[in-house]
């Protein structure tokens, strides 16, 4: 176990623990004028490992450079392990990792190397740097190849010598701006398995990613963040209570759109009021028309799904599957924003992801 140096500001969550992070009103201006941070609270207590979600655009790497003070904020505060990020910007780099988008490993030098230039550039004393090296290097299943190249590895080794060379100060916080954004599934994995080891041994980590699978597998909390500001806060779970229990797709014969003229949209519309009407389901159930047929999101879906398959039958409708689904955070997404997260590299996620469910 890592030991934790007195913390300067005495600073506790309340559970013994200190905050890693706590940020209050963050606002970040462009010199343009674009306003990408807009008044983030956030408090993320020492051990957690932390996630940060959000669409293209939405803020997050502008967030972390503020926390990781590479972007000075244009309003509100911010404290890293105990450090203000203004007033001590120095201490806070010395106790952070960063991981940027871009993978900033050399490629001409090997994975020894460049774990040995970052322990220099990062003052890990010299008696310490040969075993801290050889450390990183296992932690990460990089050891067999700590002698190659790195320009011969693949885009997930480049990606763990990556942590590794994040790590090599052991600093009780990490940031991870979206690691593994343009990893195939598979490599995608591994890196999740080494930040799990990583967040095991008691260092705190923020993560930033489009993925919901990604911050549903790693996360203790999570705060989604769209347009500058955060919508939601709480842990997965929690936040897919939030979506307010099962989710029922119905698909039903015929085509979305009435072109035929054969009634089959009216058939969604009649079935959606069907429903709506408060036989079958409490009068909070969310009622949706979707491209295959209904959508509807109740407590005990499950439970009374049957009566309104029966309840759809008896008015003529034809039924032509249906599925019922816990709700992912996709459906959590859509409920807070109204959207669907926009990344090209949703297809590695599309197995998570059944019918369409859309929310006020
Ligand atoms: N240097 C800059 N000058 C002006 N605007 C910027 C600058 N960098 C980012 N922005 C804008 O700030 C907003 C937030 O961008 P940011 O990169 O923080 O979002 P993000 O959530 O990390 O998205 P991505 O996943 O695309 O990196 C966007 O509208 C972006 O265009």
């Amino acid at each position: 176990m890592r030991e934790r140096k007195p913390r300067p500001d005495g600073g506790d969550a309340g559970d013994g623990r200190g905050n890693a992070i706590a940020a209050s009103g963050v606002e970040l201006t462009y010199a343009d004028g674009t306003e990408a941070v807009k008044g983030i609270d956030l408090t993320v207590p020492e051990g957690e490992f932390f996630g940060f979600l959000g669409p293209n655009g939405a803020g997050k790497t502008t967030t972390i450079k503020t926390f990781a003070t590479l972007l000075s904020p244009t309003g509100g505060s911010i404290t890293v392990n105990g450090y203000d990020v203004r007033d001590d910007a120095r201490r806070v780099r010395e106790t952070i990792g960063y991981m940027a988008q871009e993978t900033s490993v050399d490629e001409e030098l090997t994975a020894r190397e460049n774990i040995r230039f970052a322990a220099r550039a990062y003052g890990v004393p010299k008696s310490q740097r040969a075993d801290r090296i050889d450390e990183l290097l296992d932690l990460v299943d990089l050891a067999d190849v700590g002698d190659k190249r790195a320009g011969e590895f693949s885009g997930g080794m480049k990606k763990r010598l990556d942590a590794a060379t994040a790590l090599v100060h052991s600093p009780p916080l990490v940031f991870l701006d979206e690691p593994t954004t343009g990893l195939d599934p598979k490599a995608r994995n591994r890196l999740w398995e080494y930040f799990e080891r990583i967040n095991e041994r008691g260092t705190t980590l923020f993560l930033t990613t489009q993925y919901l699978e990604e911050a549903d597998q790693l996360c203790d909390r999570l705060s989604v963040i769209l347009d500058g500001e955060i919508v939601a806060t709480g842990s997965p779970m929690e936040l897919k209570r939030r979506v307010g229990g099962e989710i029922l797709d119905v698909e039903i014969e015929g085509e979305a759109v009435d072109a035929t003229g054969d009634g089959s949209a009216a058939a969604r519309e009649r079935a959606a009021e069907i429903a709506r009407a408060g036989d079958v389901f409490d009068a909070d159930a969310d009622v949706a028309v979707t491209d295959d047929g209904i959508s509807v999101t109740a407590e005990r879906a499950r439970q009374h799904g049957t009566d309104l398959l029966v309840a759809l039958r008896d008015d003529g409708i034809t039924v032509t599957g249906f599925n019922i689904r816990s709700p992912t955070l996709d459906d959590v997404f859509l409920a807070i924003t109204g959207e669907e997260l926009d990344s090209e590299d949703r297809a590695a996620d599309a197995a998570d992801v059944t019918g369409e469910v859309t929310a006020e």
